[in-house]
């Protein structure tokens, strides 16, 4: 545990750091890049990761069901999913890339996009693979073949599951992978490359946005921005070409290393070029973890303010990141325990800065339980009356501002020809729907969702309002 400590007090000293740094700054604009859909218009992804049950089931598919899917929707009309693989799945072994897994998770892309999701494809690891220790219980992504540890130690008596990340064979493991130690240059070609199957496989298919390269990137001995400008932006860079030697149109996410930044602190990550037509689409894609939470504290009193604190700063160097990469911003998790106190006022919070920066944003995570949405006994969690509120699904222009309580939605934006704004409302807020300020509105009441078409020019603002 002494270690753990130290861990914890290191970070704490960071952000603090880290913070007083970003403070100094002027605060950046929001993104005024956005994801978009085929039309143009700009997406507002809301959803949830599904699910962390893929790390362990031995097909590395989540525990999911259409139902499932069904019961998310009408509790709380999500339109994005974060969709986890396993590099273990695509390429048992080296070269050979798995295509039954692939339809497996085809099938599962087809159940979310017929009702109306954009799935994102998360190569997932935390951490690194199953082989880093004989049970193979501790860690999730990688293949076997793929880990070398030179027969360093792995402690399995971790205090916490992240501490693994610590322990000198994970450690060697990661340092070849990113061809630290100079001996495994292979690995990284095929990871990348397994990137490019994947892509072939769903280039074409009109339910997946796009790929999001590395879960939660660790950098082994090389940490940092020595890290993220150094093997990271070298994998990234590579998987890139490959996927678009194949796939010239879904948008590639791009993470930063987690340790730091899930706190606050800014990422070093550099600008990538997009090598296709027309206009880039290549997305950042943070993770948001409140130190002050991570450290065992609640959304109450002293520490409320200490992780507000830490928003502002997250949401600084996120927007100045996005700045650098020239790219719109998704949230790729949140999350904590919904039966904390403060917990549902912290999902409300995040909520509102995604909103206030043109964030889409996915919850961690689907899986039942007190930090989900169900708990194991499917029983609602606070967090179905928390997520559930008015968002703009699809603008049909670019959005200047959104705001939102569970009762109403204001959206600015500068109007195109992109196409109608279609816009959910949760049953609590608007049993009989809404009605919008100006435009031609119809209502969905099956789906909820008010489809309002507007001039397509000109700054448009609409408030909507229960009927
Ligand atoms: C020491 N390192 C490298 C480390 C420590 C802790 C996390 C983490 O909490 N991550 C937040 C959540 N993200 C994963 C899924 O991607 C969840 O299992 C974590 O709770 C990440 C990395």
């Amino acid at each position: 545990m002494k270690r753990a400590r130290w861990i914890v007090s290191l970070a704490a000293v960071a952000v603090l750091v880290g913070g007083v740094l970003s403070a100094t700054r002027n605060a950046p604009e929001p993104s005024t890049r956005f994801i978009t859909d085929d039309q143009g218009r700009a997406l507002i992804l809301r959803g949830f990761n599904t699910a962390g049950s893929a790390k362990s089931t031995p097909d590395a598919l989540p525990e999911l069901t259409e139902a499932d899917i069904d019961r998310e929707y009408g509790d709380m009309g999500t339109n994005f999913v974060r969709f986890l693989i396993q590099w273990r799945a695509v390429e048992p072994q080296p070269g050979v890339y798995d295509t039954k897994y692939l339809d497996k998770v085809a099938e599962r892309v087809r159940w979310y996009g017929k009702r109306g999701y954009h799935v994102l494809l998360d190569m997932h690891q935390d951490l690194w693979g199953s082989g880093i220790t004989p049970t193979g219980t501790a860690g999730n992504g990688a293949p076997v073949w793929a880990t070398h540890l030179d027969g360093l130690p792995v402690g399995t008596d971790q205090p916490t599951w992240e501490m693994y990340y610590l322990e000198p064979g994970v450690i060697r493991a990661f340092d070849h992978f990113w061809n630290t130690t100079g001996e495994h240059p292979e690995l990284m070609d095929h990871y990348a490359k397994a990137w490019k199957a994947v892509a072939a496989r769903f280039r074409d298919d009109p339910g997946v946005l796009g790929y999001d390269l590395m879960n939660e990137p660790w950098g082994g001995s090389v940490q940092g921005p020595q890290f993220e400008t150094g093997p990271l932006a070298a994998l990234y860079r590579r998987s890139i070409a490959e996927i678009r030697s194949v796939d010239r149109d879904s948008w590639i996410f791009l993470e930063p290393q987690a340790v730091g930044v899930n706190w606050g602190l800014p990422s070093a990550l550099p600008y990538f070029d997009d090598p296709r037509d027309g206009q880039p689409r290549i997305a950042f894609a943070p993770h948001l973890y409140p130190l002050p939470l991570d450290l065992g504290e609640d959304y109450t009193a002293g520490s409320k303010e200490w992780t507000d604190r830490t928003l502002g700063w997250w949401r600084e160097n996120v927007l100045r990141t996005a700045d650098r990469l020239r790219a719109p911003v998704l949230l790729g998790e949140f999350g904590l325990d919904m039966s904390r106190p403060g917990a549902s006022d912290l999902v409300d919070r995040v909520v509102r800065l995604g909103e206030r920066s043109g964030m889409g944003m996915a919850y961690w995570s689907r899986d039942p339980g007190t930090w989900g949405p169900y708990d194991e006994g499917g029983r609602a969690t606070p967090l179905v009356a928390a997520y559930a509120r008015p968002y703009p699904r699809a603008i049909g222009g670019v959005p200047v501002s959104i705001d939102s309580d569970q009762r109403s939605l204001t959206l600015t934006f500068d109007g195109d020809d992109t196409g109608p704004t279609e816009i959910y409302l949760p049953a609590a807020g608007f049993p009989d729907g809404g009605r919008a300020s100006e435009g031609e509105a119809t209502w969905d009441a099956a789906r909820r969702i008010l489809t309002v078409t507007t001039r397509t020019s000109g700054r448009i603002t609409l408030t909507i309002t229960p009927t």
